[in-house]
């Protein structure tokens, strides 16, 4: 990011290991993020579903975008993910939803659905959220 002030939704595209997997972030309001994924061929494990960690990394910057939409820089210090369905290609979506807005351990969970709007995984997180302001100054 040049220049300083931007969006949040620009400040976490330099997560470039999400942008590389596909994930994108459709809306981030404050306590509720959505993003979604392609699965491609690529995605796809021995087993011909997507890959658990490609998973998780869509559910990692949903929770990113959440954790820290309320402007204070906000890291995980752990996450458990269940996975319920496997997933198939085309567009899986997250929806990460801060279920307790802690001033400094908030915790987020994002439900992964498939274009069915079948659930697929369920993400669970805890953040530590620091006192220094993030350089953004709107969330989209
Ligand atoms: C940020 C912080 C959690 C706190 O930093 P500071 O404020 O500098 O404080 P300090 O490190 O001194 O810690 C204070 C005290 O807390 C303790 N403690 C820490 N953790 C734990 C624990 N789990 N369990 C128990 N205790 C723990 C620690 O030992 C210390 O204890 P002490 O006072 O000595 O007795 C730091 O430890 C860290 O970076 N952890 C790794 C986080 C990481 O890499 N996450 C994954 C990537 S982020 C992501 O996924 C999303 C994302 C994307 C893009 C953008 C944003 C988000």
């Amino acid at each position: 990011m040049e220049g300083g002030m931007a969006t949040l939704k620009e400040f976490l595209k330099s997560d470039r290991f999400a942008t590389c997997a596909g994930v994108e972030l459709l809306e981030i309001k404050p306590g509720y993020a959505h993003a979604r994924m392609e699965v491609t061929d690529r995605h796809l494990n021995g087993g011909g579903v997507c890959q658990g960690g490609a998973l998780f990394t869509l559910a990692d910057l949903a929770f990113a975008a959440v954790a820290n939409s309320r402007k204070k820089l906000t890291l995980s210090v752990n996450a458990n993910i269940t996975f319920l369905r496997p997933a198939k290609l085309g567009y899986v979506y997250a929806e990460a939803v801060e279920v307790f807005n802690h001033h400094r351990i908030p915790f987020v969970e994002v439900k992964i659905t498939d274009e069915q709007g079948e659930l697929i995984a369920v993400f669970t997180s805890s953040g530590y959220r620091k006192e220094s302001d993030l350089p953004v100054d709107a969330l989209e």
